[in-house]
């Protein structure tokens, strides 16, 4: 086993015995972004609460990363820190490396000019980030007056075209309706749109497909896929759906207890996930269970915020679990070229010997 660095000298995509990892598919690629040791905690000094702990990752230049794992993991908290979004609720620690520049140092003044630009980010319910006031094509021409040097009219026609490439018909005519005026489907639509308008390097989707029905999160996850393909554009995509991340990314996160559990390439944490969690939330996908056999579910909850335990944090759920498991966190370590684990007792999915 290699360990990750965590000298932020030495840089991430390194291990520990010094050898750079410069293969893409690596589970620590050179990236767009280098994700080091980041940790986000509510609140300060002795009654802080620690919601995200040391999470590392990087993500290339075009590729979709699925960050995977239950409610209150810590998903949407690491995705909002990477744009400072959370640095009023407490204290931010760690580096965020965007084109070598390191995101948690910058003041907010900086960071405006990064996100929504550089760096764009939809969320799952359209309505909290959509003005209810202002007409659709007002919205996206805003956008693209601050990020872009084009004119009224030029603002105008890439408002449509922008409407016209995210699927919505009559484009043009829709430029003057209001949000409430498109179905839940189309506002998520609208939203795309309007990040894809300063044409971000990387999309930070915060479960963008949960809130509709079945058919049309699965147009929207195919835009989104459309979309990066076509543009280049990195995306890192959260769900706690590990067959929405199966159908989209090409690498997956698996986030459990505010720590990065398991990642590597979609098909290797598919074909044979290694941590009891990953195996756990896999067996859970309806997919994965032959007819008519019941659907499995993993076995207690997880914990709160306040009440994670000293050791593993998925040690009271995990049927493979040992003493060492509750008195010592795993690191995440490389166990091999493209996957890295934070377990003691790694599982064998496909043998059986696993939860
Ligand atoms: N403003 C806040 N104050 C205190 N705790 C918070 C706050 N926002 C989130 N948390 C807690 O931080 C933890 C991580 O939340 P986060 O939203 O990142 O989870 P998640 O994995 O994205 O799950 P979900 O899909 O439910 O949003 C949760 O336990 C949550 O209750």
């Amino acid at each position: 086993m290699r360990h990750y660095s965590s000298d932020p000298a030495t840089g991430a995509g390194q291990t520990q015995n010094g050898a750079a990892a410069t293969d893409p598919e690596s589970a620590n690629p050179p990236g767009l972004l280098e994700v080091r040791n980041l940790s986000m905690s509510f609140g300060h000094g002795q009654s802080s609460l620690l919601a995200i702990d040391k999470v590392s990752f990087a993500v290339k230049p075009g590729e979709i990363l699925g960050l995977v794992g239950e409610s209150g993991s810590g998903k949407s908290i690491t995705l909002r820190s990477i744009l400072g979004l959370t640095k009023r609720y407490g204290q931010v620690e760690g580096e965020i490396l965007w084109k070598k520049q390191d995101l948690n140092t910058l003041t907010n003044r900086a960071l405006q000019k990064i996100r929504g630009r550089e760096i764009a980010m939809i969320f799952q319910e359209p309505m909290s980030s959509l003005n209810p006031l202002l007409t659709v094509g007002l919205q996206i021409t805003e956008n693209l007056k601050a990020h872009t040097k084009l004119d009224r009219t030029e603002r105008k026609k890439k408002a449509i075209e922008l409407l016209d490439l995210v699927g919505i018909p009559s484009a043009a005519a829709r430029l003057g309706d209001y949000p409430h005026q498109f179905s839940g489907g189309m506002r998520q639509r609208v939203m795309i749109a309007i990040a894809l308008a300063s044409e971000p390097e990387l999309l930070l989707a915060d479960e963008p497909t949960t809130a509709l029905d079945v058919t049309i999160q699965q147009q929207i996850l195919d835009l989104i896929l459309a979309l990066s393909r076509e543009m280049g554009m990195s995306v890192i995509m959260v769900t706690h759906d590990l067959g929405v991340a199966a159908q989209t990314c090409d690498r997956i996160a698996v986030m459990y207890g505010g720590r990065l559990v398991e990642v590597g390439p979609v098909r290797n944490i598919l074909r044979n996930p290694r941590h009891p969690y990953s195996i756990g939330l896999l067996r859970s996908v309806p997919e994965n269970v032959p007819p008519r056999s019941e659907l499995y579910s993993l076995p207690g909850i997880p914990p709160g915020l306040g009440n994670r335990p000293s050791g593993c944090c998925f040690a009271p759920r995990c049927l493979a679990a040992t003493p060492r498991c509750s008195e010592e966190k795993p690191d995440l370590l490389q166990t091999s070229e493209k996957v890295a684990l934070a377990c003691f007792n790694p599982q064998n999915f496909l043998s059986g010997n696993s939860q």
